[in-house]
């Protein structure tokens, strides 16, 4: 039997391939950025931890960051007004500057979302494991690599190890063939591959896109479908690299050159799964039955072609009436009518932008469509690059021109309007066109309604004023539109700024390579662990929603905070509090009195904890006194987070048990956990049901153990590695530290004050 490439790349990471109860992946590169670290450095602080390999760490800021005009900027501290963002970039900056950490930072123009700055210069690369405490991460898996992503907890793993804990997922092949059809861009792609396998279709599994749709795509079309893989549940997604992916790679700051060159590429090469590898699930799309679509509802696989109608729950209530609970939810939070047309639907507002389209590509397209037209009076529509690099590309190709012309907002890189962190904000009951990932309830600002489109279907629906169907403008007189242009993202141009004197990493320079901090003679003999969890009994508060996003555990706003604690209060605050009066809503059960001291949640809809990978999600369950979770299923990453914060996540796929386990709850009657034992029983001892729980964080839970002191103790084997790994693969290590200062590239902003001359 072969091997996908998934795992191959798994493989050649594994630090010690018999260590099957905690297997460690060597982490080749480790993306940061300002919302989930705050807390992770504090911890390695009070540990005397060090931070293991910062030549293999880059940074930069983009969530918080505002995206007004920055001509007067000075720096941060100065330019970003609201406190608790200032506290969080600040900080970042802090921590960087303390540990000697390249940063991209607001006075740079390399700065951008982690995932266009770490493809644009060449940080991510074929057969190598990338990580970022980022759900998105999975975009840097079109290049061919393993692109992981966890919570805090993870990224202060990686920090301390330069690993992290990685059980090998199944393997689940996307196959799509055949071309593409006029106005369709691989953003239609992915929401149809979530129309058809849902946010948890792909749960436990690493994707595979390949077949001869994706063959022809650019890479930042690849870069799309592999961005949303989480949103289908996935731990990851890639596409084997080919010569489109080492033609994009050539020549970025980032990757290897001469010699070095010509060693990897013969490497990459060979990175492929092999014809007689195993697939778990094998999905087959026909390119010729996408077409451009939309999300209608509250969940990103709320999915309908822009010819298509709003769903109507009645044709759910027999068969699936957890799908027509759902859709009556989207529906009223969405304010729609059942079977209205796509196109029908008007919108306030239109957002091109974040880690799934704001690349050149996705500009180019849009401004196709936008040349010569106007956007409608009714909307308000910006334009957001993904970094400073993509916005000089832009300005340089005249982009900016045709944007502005045609009435959009043209504003500096960050995230943006794609979840409500920093000023981008809907107000509530506004509607957006949106080119992001998440349409959830509050994402882009509390009361807020997102759809999901591509940037060119974004621009049609600016221009109409509603929902509209990118088609009715090809060949249309004014700004008629190249279709391959369109779906494969046309020329090449480089989006990676001037650099005067180009850096080449050659395995010349390895003499002087870093040298690790190693742990040994900084560690300290007792460390601060997590909350010991043996057995726990108490009133189960019952909740039964499916797909319970960690948006929605809490929302964006509170993602600023730089300590762990103090999320109880706004935990469920959507569900919890009037959004208007902000007064509890007495039908919610957390605000009902037994339950607002229950210790156990029981949720009776699948895939809890879907979406983004905020570890806030969990600390907030903790913080309001939440220390175990009961559900049919969990999305990976929320599952991986919960245990490394002493809050135990239970799987229950006996429905009738689960039944049970909510009865009692809803009938206010205590429930027993049993940890050790590995089993629930009622009030009176009996037993309800037996459940699984992985023998290593069993004894982590049981024994209040941190990961990192147990992987410490794995030091000479991940040093071993380490030194193999620089042996193997020279061009990976050796070439972040070589990043040249904004300022010697002629990247600094005029105006700032805080420039690093590294
Ligand atoms: C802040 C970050 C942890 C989060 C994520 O993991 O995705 C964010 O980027 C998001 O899109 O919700
Ligand atoms: S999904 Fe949005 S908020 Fe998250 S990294 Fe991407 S752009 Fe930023």
């Amino acid at each position: 039997m072969g091997l996908t490439l998934y795992d191959k790349i798994y493989q050649q990471h594994l630090v010690d391939p018999d260590n099957k109860t905690a297997p460690l992946q060597y982490v080749d590169a480790h993306l940061i950025f300002e919302v989930p670290t705050a807390q992770a450095f504090d911890s390695l602080r009070r540990n005397s931890r060090p931070v293991r390999r910062t030549d293999l760490t880059l940074a930069t800021v983009d969530h918080n960051v505002p995206t007004n005009n920055r001509s007067q900027y000075r720096n941060a501290a100065f330019f970003v007004k609201e406190p608790a963002a200032r506290t969080q970039i600040t900080l970042l900056e802090k921590n960087i500057t303390e540990h000697k950490i390249k940063f991209f930072s607001m006075s740079d123009r390399r700065q951008g979302i982690v995932h266009v700055v770490g493809p644009e210069q060449g940080l991510t690369l074929p057969g190598s494991v990338i990580f970022c405490g980022d759900s998105h991460t999975p975009t840097h898996g079109a290049v061919g690599a393993l692109a992981l992503s966890g919570g805090t907890s993870d990224i202060e793993h990686v920090l301390a190890t330069q690993t992290v804990l990685q059980k090998k997922y199944k393997n689940f092949r996307v196959c799509v063939e055949g071309e593409l059809g006029p106005g369709v861009y691989s953003k239609d792609i992915i929401l149809h591959l979530l129309g058809q396998i849902g946010t948890a279709g792909a749960t436990g599994c690493v994707i595979e896109f390949c077949g001869s749709t994706i063959w022809n795509l650019s890479m930042e079309a690849r870069m799309v479908l592999c961005n949303m893989s989480i949103e289908g549940g996935a731990r990851s997604g890639l596409v084997a690299p080919d010569d489109v992916t080492f033609e994009y790679l050539k020549g970025r700051p980032l990757v290897p050159s001469g010699d070095d060159w010509e060693k990897a590429l013969a490497y990459w090469q060979t990175l492929h799964s092999d014809v007689d590898a195993y697939w778990d699930f094998t999905v087959e799309i026909d390119a010729a039955e996408i077409v451009p679509s939309i999300t209608w509802g509250t969940s990103p696989d709320d999915v309908i072609p822009i010819t298509g109608r709003i769903p109507d729950p009645v044709d759910y209530d027999g068969t699936n009436p957890f799908k027509a609970a759902a859709i009556r939810r989207a529906l009223k939070y969405m304010d729609l009518k059942p079977n209205m047309l796509a196109v029908d639907i008007k919108i306030d507002r239109v957002f091109i932008g974040s880690c799934t389209n704001s690349r050149i590509e996705d500009l180019r397209a849009a401004a196709r469509v936008a040349k010569g037209r106007k956007v409608a009076e009714s909307v308000y529509a910006m334009i957001v690059p993904g970094s400073g690099l993509v916005k000089q590309q832009a300005e340089k190709e005249g982009l900016d021109v045709i944007f502005k012309e045609a009435g959009f907002d043209w504003r500096e890189a960050g995230c943006s309007m794609c979840l409500a962190m920093n000023p981008d904000v809907l107000s509530p009951g506004e509607r957006c066109a949106s080119t992001t990932n998440r349409n959830f309830e509050g994402r882009q600002g509390v009361g807020g309604r997102t759809h999901l489109v591509s940037p060119v279907m974004a621009v049609a629906a600016a221009i109409k004023g509603r929902m509209a169907d990118v088609r009715e403008f090809l060949n249309a007189e004014n700004g008629s539109i190249n279709v391959t242009q369109l779906t494969l993202g046309g020329e090449q141009v480089r989006s990676y700024g001037p650099v005067k004197e180009p850096i080449s990493v050659s395995t010349s320079d390895l003499v002087d390579d870093a040298i690790p901090n190693r742990p040994t003679q900084h560690a300290k003999t007792s460390v601060e662990g997590i909350p010991k969890f043996d057995v726990l009994s108490s009133v189960a508060a019952p909740f039964d929603m499916q797909n319970i996003n960690t948006d929605l555990i809490i929302p964006g706003e509170y993602l600023k905070t730089v300590t762990r604690t103090g999320l109880g209060s706004n935990l469920f605050r959507d569900l919890r509090y009037d959004t208007k009066t902000h007064q509890e809503i007495p039908e919610f059960i957390l605000n009902q009195p037994p339950y607002r001291n229950s210790q156990i949640l029981v949720c009776t809809g699948e895939n809890f904890g879907c979406g983004s990978s905020r570890e806030h999600a969990v600390w907030s369950l903790v913080d309001f006194g939440f220390r175990c979770v009961i559900a049919p299923s969990f999305a990976s990453i929320f599952f991986n987070n919960c245990g490394k914060n002493g809050l135990l996540a239970i799987p229950v796929d006996d429905l009738e048990a689960l039944k049970e386990i909510h009865a009692n709850g809803v009938a206010n009657r205590e429930i027993r956990v049993d940890l050790p034992n590995q089993d629930i029983r009622d009030a009176e001892g009996r037993l309800i049901v037996k459940f699984e729980v992985d023998p290593y964080t069993k004894h982590c839970l049981i024994n209040g153990l941190d990961d990192i002191s147990n992987t410490l103790a794995s030091e000479e084997k991940i040093y071993a590695f380490e030194t193999r790994q620089k042996k193997t693969f020279p061009w990976l290590f050796n070439r972040i530290r070589k990043l040249q200062s904004p300022r010697r590239l002629g990247l600094d902003l005029p105006s700032a004050m805080d420039v690093l001359d590294w």
